[in-house]
């Protein structure tokens, strides 16, 4: 049993930013390397455990999605002092269940969660596996100031860009937490946030859990619309299982609605997959005014 760290060896730990029972999430520096990490310390299950399952698919699942620019990419994990502990990439904008508690996205941001999302998905079922656990505190935003180009006239002395005027922030959304996926083939399904899993998975019916993944994305975006917290249980979760559109504090293209109300149709079969979202009018504008 050695006595030295690696986590404290290899990383300055800056700030606990999460902590449930699934574990705490710290922001960390490295030492080598000077970046900041997200590093997720867990109680290391018990051996033989449904929890150490869930801990190494989670290790499986990141090491088969590699590189992504929609998946929260991994970068380390190991077992030190009775502990697991994952190194994960930092998204430096919080969770899209954070960004919600400020109020609804505009049409404009939904889309583009819609798209990034949807182009996350589209890679994971591509490799056989399913996220099962789509939800805003699992959707994570990384900010990043890019150049704006802006014509230059002739008076510009060449240092007006350093200058916050033409900088524009970037938004990022990626998939994170990979405690639930699962291989197409072989499902183990640990369900996920009853809030949004389809009625299909409460009745362990696994035949199209691609599927599954497209319903949670559905809800997350009539979330992010400004339905308000989706129900745990009860009437209005029937409701939405009915595939009824709650009522949304905007007015949104038919386009937009009928999107929605697809993702979330009670039949699976007739949900769109990942690859469909994208072509959608509401992400394919083309040929429209
Ligand atoms: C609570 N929390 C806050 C954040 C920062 C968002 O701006 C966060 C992150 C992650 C995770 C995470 C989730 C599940 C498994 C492992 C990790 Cl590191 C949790 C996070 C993760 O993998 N990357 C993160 O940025």
């Amino acid at each position: 049993e050695s006595n030295i760290s690696r986590y404290h060896q290899e990383f300055l730990e800056l700030e606990l930013i999460g902590s449930g029972q699934f574990g705490s999430v710290y922001k960390c520096i490295n030492r080598l390397d000077g970046c900041i990490y997200a590093i997720k310390k867990s109680t290391k299950p018990v051996a033989g455990s449904a929890f150490e399952k869930t801990a190494l698919n989670e290790v499986y699942a990141h090491a088969v999605l590699g590189k992504h620019q929609h998946v929260v990419r991994y970068f380390s994990a190991w077992a030190e002092d009775n502990h697991m502990i994952i190194q994960n990439e930092y998204c430096n904008g919080g969770s899209l269940a954070d960004r919600l508690q400020e109020g609804p996205l505009s049409t404009v941001e939904l889309r583009k969660l819609l798209m990034h999302v949807a182009e996350g998905l589209r890679y994971i079922h591509s490799e056989a596996l399913v996220h099962l656990d789509i939800k805003p505190g699992n959707i994570f935003i990384s900010k990043e100031k890019r150049m704006q180009f802006t014509n230059y006239d002739s008076a510009d002395d060449g240092f007006e860009d350093l200058d916050e005027s033409h900088y524009e922030e970037e938004l990022t959304y990626k998939i994170g937490d990979l405690g639930h996926v699962t291989s197409l083939n072989n499902p183990q399904v640990e369900e996920g946030d009853c809030r949004y899993l389809p009625n299909e998975i409460l009745h362990e019916d696994y035949s199209h859990l691609t599927k599954a993944d497209i319903f949670s994305l559905g809800l997350t975006v009539i979330e992010s619309a400004g339905s308000g917290p989706l129900p745990k249980n009860g009437e209005n979760w029937h409701k939405l299982r009915r595939g009824e559109l709650p009522e949304l504090p905007q007015v949104l293209s038919r386009d937009m609605i009928n999107l929605m109300t697809a993702m979330i149709h009670p039949d699976p079969t007739m949900r769109p997959a990942a690859l469909q979202i994208l072509h959608h009018p509401v992400l394919c504008p083309i040929g429209k005014k």
